[in-house]
């Protein structure tokens, strides 16, 4: 997994005082790193058009032109002057050279986007909306530098913002690149050195992005086993009945020795889901939620009050007995809506889903601050996995998985690796990678992915 900040001010700061590295030796690496990503990946002479704006992210597309002026064609276009101390020394650095400033934007083979970065600080003024929204336009290769115009530093987008294709980021991770709003802004994240290797320029961080090594999926090197070895997870079935038996399946798919459905009727289950009214003896994890409809509120307290591990979703965020097991048993797994109504039974905050979708990482905060012991996972186009102060993002999900079902699918996988012995957030941190992992792997499209195809796929990860 890779370190992400809530901000890195205070990271460039520490690289001043503690090794002494100037901000000037700071943003030449931060433009050398822009350099060499348009070295590699584009022709000799392609047309590049630089936006500047007037502080510290203008001055990184100032010292860019500097480096990639005479191999490539380049033009730059001043949204304002250069007014911070950095951005005025790169454009006397610029001065001699014979580099065009262009009146006018226009479709170059490369934008760079170097208005406005961290010091986005109040509402973009119209003519840097008007500007943000004509480069949008252009078919050219857009790059971000730092963080693309528009976003703030909590990763909200007001009006609009630069759409890239890769953007550059100085330093570290920051968290405003992964709030969902911004996801079809970013394009893909590239981090650049700042004149010394990230693991010493980073420090301490409790948020942390997934990447596909972190998954740790169900792992056999004893052969001398049974089905029993392997636990024992109890789907309960609801009114609404396919949603838990797709849960099932997936609990069987990623590996669960066995699963029994609980359901008070009679059910038309693959052969190898077993069925009982009540908890098995031997079980081993729950997950309930999932279509439940109306469910006797005793039965379902009996099914709380047990000490096994459990997966919670869907229909059981609006109960209110709920806030009685917000203990180290559980695992929440809450979509948006789910987690305002969560919020608002823990009388946490009343709020909007956009309120929500805004600051995501804040109400997360605020929740796992009040249940220390619960694992949160909040789905979303970003999953958050978070427990007490840390959080893990999984940025790898794509629209392929925006189906009814899906979450089902989850649940059954959380439940299928607590019942195996994983601990709570090792399970939430394998089953999302494997759930979005598996979609990304689905071959046909983006749009028809059933739940049975995603489990499908994840039988082959
Ligand atoms: N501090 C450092 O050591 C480094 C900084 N670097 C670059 O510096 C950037 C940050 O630079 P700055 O702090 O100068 O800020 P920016 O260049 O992001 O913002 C520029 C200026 O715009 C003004 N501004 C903010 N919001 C505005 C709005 N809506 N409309 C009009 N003007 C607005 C601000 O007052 C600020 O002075 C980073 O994103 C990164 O690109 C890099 O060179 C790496 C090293
Ligand atoms: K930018």
């Amino acid at each position: 997994m890779q370190k992400i900040f809530d901000e890195v001010n205070s990271l460039d700061k520490r690289s001043y005082e503690k090794f002494f590295l100037t901000e000037d030796i700071l943003m030449e690496h931060a433009a050398f790193s822009i350099y060499t990503y348009i070295e590699n990946n584009f022709k000799k002479n392609s047309t590049i058009l630089i936006i500047c704006g007037s502080g510290n992210n203008g001055a990184d597309g100032l010292a860019l032109a500097r480096l990639l002026y005479k191999k490539f064609d380049i033009k730059i276009y001043l949204a304002n002057e250069p007014k911070s101390s950095m951005a005025k020394i790169q454009y006397e650095r610029i001065k001699s050279l014979d580099i065009t400033i262009s009146e006018k934007l226009f479709e170059a083979d490369i934008l760079i986007d170097c208005l406005f970065g961290t010091g986005l600080n109040r509402s973009l003024d119209e003519n840097s909306k008007t500007l943000i929204s004509k480069l949008n336009s252009f078919n050219s290769f857009k790059i971000a530098c730092d963080i693309p115009s528009g976003i703030n530093n909590v990763g909200q987008i007001e009006n609009i913002a630069f759409k890239a294709d890769v953007t550059i980021t100085m330093g570290a991770l920051k968290l405003s690149l992964f709030s969902d709003v911004v996801k079809d802004f970013i394009g893909d994240i590239q981090v650049s050195n700042l004149g010394i290797q990230r693991e010493i320029y980073e420090t301490q961080t409790n948020k942390f992005l997934l990447e596909l090594s972190d998954i740790n999926l169900p792992f056999r090197d004893k052969d001398n086993s049974h089905k029993g070895t392997f636990g024992h997870t109890n789907i309960i079935i609801g009114t609404k009945t396919g949603a838990g038996i797709i849960s099932c399946d997936s609990a069987f798919a990623f590996g669960c020795g066995l699963v029994t459905a609980i359901s008070k009727e009679d059910l038309d289950l693959p052969y190898h889901i077993m069925q009982d009214r009540k908890i098995s003896k031997n079980c081993t994890s729950i997950a309930i939620g999932m279509g439940l409809g109306e469910y006797e509120k005793n039965e379902i307290e009996k099914i709380l009050e047990t000490d096994i591990l459990k997966v919670i979703d869907a229909d059981l965020f609006y109960e209110k007995l709920l806030l009685k097991y917000l203990d180290d048993k559980v695992v929440l797994t809450p979509h948006p809506k789910e987690f305002i109504s969560l919020l608002k039974l823990t009388n946490t905050d009343e709020i909007s889903i956009e309120e929500l979708q805004n600051n995501r990482f804040l109400y997360v905060e605020k929740f796992c601050k009040k249940y220390p012991k619960v694992v949160l996972l909040l789905k979303g186009a970003n999953v958050i996995i978070a427990q007490n102060e840390e959080i893990f993002i999984n940025n790898f999900g794509r629209a392929v998985l925006s189906k009814g079902g899906s979450g089902d699918v989850l649940s059954g996988l959380i439940a299928s690796l607590l019942a195996q012995g994983y601990d709570r957030l090792e399970a939430c941190i394998t089953a999302s990678l494997a759930h979005t992992t598996a979609s990304n792997n689905y071959p046909k499209n983006n749009y028809s992915l059933s739940p049975q195809e995603l489990i499908e796929e994840i039988k082959k990860l």
